[in-house]
């Protein structure tokens, strides 16, 4: 189901070494990272398996004759890769090099024969714009679906873990397993082909619907580790590594994404997405990923987020 090799790359799969992907499994050998990791991102990014498999364990050979190999366990956060083929190789620290030259592409493959336009792509902190990530009728059918459930969103509490109502966040929302529907099923599938990050690293889809004057505040996404709250989040799935926000339907005005340090604001158009991560391969988060959803003016607003995981995530149990 996920750990398909990442679109971007080719399917013949590439079997060459450079110096930058010699740099890359050093560091990540250093680190501790274990070779079943190594050889998954490398796959992802689209190198051939037996080949990602030699290189690795002729890095991991090498780097014992060097001593260089440290004595502790993999690390649990061996990220397996951000999504971030979307940009330059320079800014791809924690994924695998890629094998193709990677620059921000035009357009990425869907996994169902379609591509989907970038509209546009930045570097440091990493966002994208996809256009029609979603189809229309696909819109509607998860507006549809998601009706009958819509309940005030709450917000987790950062003291507590707990979910709590606050005047910041105002929509109303609905949760879905991954997974839950076939519609779903086909859009997660889709999101891990333009992000590169696996389903099993997704929450579960959540449906938002603003009416006017409502608004989600600036907040971050991920969750800060010295919040006791927050902290328990973090042990089914990790933390946070990045966002994707689907617009379901046009909004006459206002009801931007909007990027206060950033200055930067994403208008709701249908279909569209916009992605931004903000964990670094150090685990340092990017605090330049505040974000809001500004309030609406007119009419109302419907988006679907999706919320990824540097790890596979089993939901809180
Ligand atoms: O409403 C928006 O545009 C942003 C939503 C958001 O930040 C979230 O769901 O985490
Ligand atoms: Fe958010």
């Amino acid at each position: 189901m996920t750990s398909r090799p990442h679109p971007q790359a080719g399917k013949a799969g590439y079997a060459t070494s450079s110096p930058e992907l010699e740099r890359w499994l050093a560091r990540h050998i250093a680190q501790g990272f274990d070779a079943d990791a190594l050889v998954r991102s490398m796959c992802q990014s689209g190198y051939d398996a037996a080949f990602a498999r030699a290189t690795v364990q002729a890095a991991l050979a090498g780097s014992g004759e060097r001593g260089a190999r440290p004595g502790h366990s993999p690390s649990p956060g061996a990220r397996p890769k951000a999504a971030t083929d979307l940009t330059t190789s320079a800014a791809r620290d924690g994924a695998a090099p890629a094998a193709a030259a990677i620059t921000a592409p035009n357009a990425l493959p869907a996994g169902d024969g379609r591509d989907v336009p970038v509209l546009f792509a930045m570097e440091s902190p990493r966002i994208a714009l996809f256009q029609r990530l979603l189809m229309p009728d696909e819109c509607e059918a998860l507006i549809a679906l998601s009706r009958g459930r819509l309940a005030r969103s709450p917000v987790v509490n950062p003291d507590t873990g707990d979910e709590n109502l606050i005047d910041a966040r105002t929509s109303m929302g609905a949760m879905f397993q991954v997974g839950e529907h076939p519609l779903i099923e086909r859009l997660e599938a889709r999101i891990a082909a333009v992000t590169g990050v696996p389903v099993e690293q997704g929450e579960g889809l959540q449906i938002l619907n603003y009416k006017p004057g409502a608004e989600y505040q600036p907040h971050y996404d991920y969750f800060n580790p010295q919040r006791p709250g927050e902290a328990r989040q973090l042990r089914v799935g990790g933390q946070r590594m990045a966002t994707l926000v689907i617009y379901l339907n046009d909004v006459p005005a206002g009801g931007a994404t909007a990027f206060p340090k950033l200055g930067l604001r994403v208008n709701p158009v249908q279909g569209n997405a916009v992605f931004f991560a903000y964990l670094g391969e150090d685990g340092a988060l990017d605090e330049r990923t505040l974000h809001a959803g500004l309030p609406v003016e007119q009419g109302e607003k419907w988006i679907a987020t999706k919320w990824l995981r540097e790890a596979p995530y089993r939901g809180e149990g």
